[in-house]
């Protein structure tokens, strides 16, 4: 492909993900592997480049932009090779034209820059919040130490005891230790939130929102396959992933619950008061993972915001019944809102007085309200609310 073909097809993508944004279809990642399937002429250099763009392009545009012409005029300005591809050439796009309008930058849409800068995120915080994430991985100490492992390449050790970093697009699927169940991919902030659930060996533990199971591996790995730990989410279909993962991790006390939204405590009857730590990795808006999903800032609006909030605080006070006197709540939100994080624990500490708000003790993050935080900027990590919740005795 031309490189001026390349721009129009990106251009194409973009108009794909901005119709499915509006209409909260398909995910970006999707919507281009579908498009890669259909096109099998564009070869690896061309899908390597046309997914830069396209990305570029998300990154670059603030709100939703008109167009995907219009989001490609965006990126154009802080890439200068990008306008003289704009050559009107066969199967490139139509010349600028006169006055033709770029897409507004920025980092979100304009209400949600707003409550991100109330709830502290601004500036450098808020750009590093569209950078590229790195890949890390936890080291699996069912099956491997970090000290003993041989990988391809030795990656840079974290502060999360497991931890190590690899640089974007490091195709660790392929490695012999990925294939056995010794590493998993997850980001070294997740690894952090696990940590601070301090799961240990004999615990009965419950991932209340466990969704594929990425943190309830790595508590199976703290508490050496000792003990209780259940896997519980309202959602079959991640759900039903877990137990081969489970299995290729070595990871044999995990059982699995599937519960009815709105009804969860039926299911989850015989765990009342039993439990010794319950982690709720909270559904939530997910605007300390844009490095991810950069289009997801374009899919959220005030109600859907509004719907998370009344879910994680149901949330909250469903574990809160599952605690054991003197058990520990641990609440997680990938989200650096306020109003879903110190908000959420600040509001159920005023429910329920007799309880203790408590930071964690993880290597990382500041102190934000009752828990800790943790930022691209400040900390290398996704963005993560965390907090420890104690029960009374
Ligand atoms: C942030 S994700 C969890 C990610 C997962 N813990 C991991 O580490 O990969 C939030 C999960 O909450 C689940 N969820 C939503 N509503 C729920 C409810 N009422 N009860 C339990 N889980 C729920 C979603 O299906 C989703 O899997």
């Amino acid at each position: 492909m031309t490189p001026a073909a390349r721009v129009q097809s990106a251009i194409e993508i973009l108009d794909s993900i901005i119709a499915a944004a509006r209409s909260q279809g398909a995910p970006a990642d999707r919507i281009l592997s579908e498009w890669f399937r259909g096109h099998r002429f564009a070869g690896s250099k061309d899908r390597r480049a046309i997914r830069e763009l396209v990305y570029g392009a998300v990154r670059a545009c603030g709100p939703i932009p008109q167009t995907g012409r219009a989001a490609m005029l965006r990126l154009a300005e802080s890439d200068a090779a990008i306008a003289p591809l704009f050559d009107g050439s066969n199967y490139g796009p139509a010349a600028i034209g006169v006055g033709e309008a770029a897409a507004e930058g920025g980092t979100a849409p304009q209400w949600l820059v707003d409550r991100l800068a109330a709830s502290g995120i601004a500036g450098d915080e808020a750009a590093a919040l569209l950078g590229r994430a790195p890949l890390d991985l936890r080291v699996n100490t069912q099956k491997a130490s970090r000290e003993a492992l041989e990988l391809p390449d030795a990656g840079e050790r974290l502060a999360a005891p497991n931890a190590l970093r690899f640089e974007t697009g490091t195709q660790v699927e392929q490695w012999p230790a990925y294939r056995e169940g010794q590493v998993e991919v997850q980001d070294h902030g997740s690894q952090l939130a696990c940590m601070a659930t301090q799961a240990r060996p004999g615990e009965t533990v419950i991932d209340l929102c466990a969704g594929a199971g990425g943190k309830t591996l790595a508590l199976a790995a703290a508490m050496e396959n000792s003990g209780a730990l259940l896997a519980a989410d309202t959602d079959r279909g991640r759900l039903s992933r877990l137990p081969p993962r489970a299995e290729r991790a070595g990871a044999g006390l995990i059982e699995s619950l599937l519960l009815n939204p709105g009804k969860e405590l039926e299911a989850l009857d015989g765990f009342v008061g039993k439990a010794d730590a319950v982690l709720v990795d909270a559904p939530c808006s997910g605007t300390g993972t844009w490095r991810r999903n950069p289009e997801a800032r374009w899919r959220l609006s005030d109600a859907e915001l509004a719907r998370y909030v009344a879910t994680q605080a149901r949330l909250l006070d469903i574990a809160s019944q599952l605690v054991r006197p003197g058990g520990r709540v641990i609440y997680v939100v990938c989200s650096l809102l306020d109003e879903e994080g110190a908000g959420q624990v600040d509001a159920f500490l005023a429910r329920n007085p007799d309880w203790q708000g408590g930071r964690p003790e993880v290597p990382l993050g500041r102190p934000r309200g009752q828990g800790m935080r943790l930022t691209p900027h400040h900390d290398g990590t996704d963005g993560f609310f965390i907090a420890s919740i104690g029960s009374p005795c």
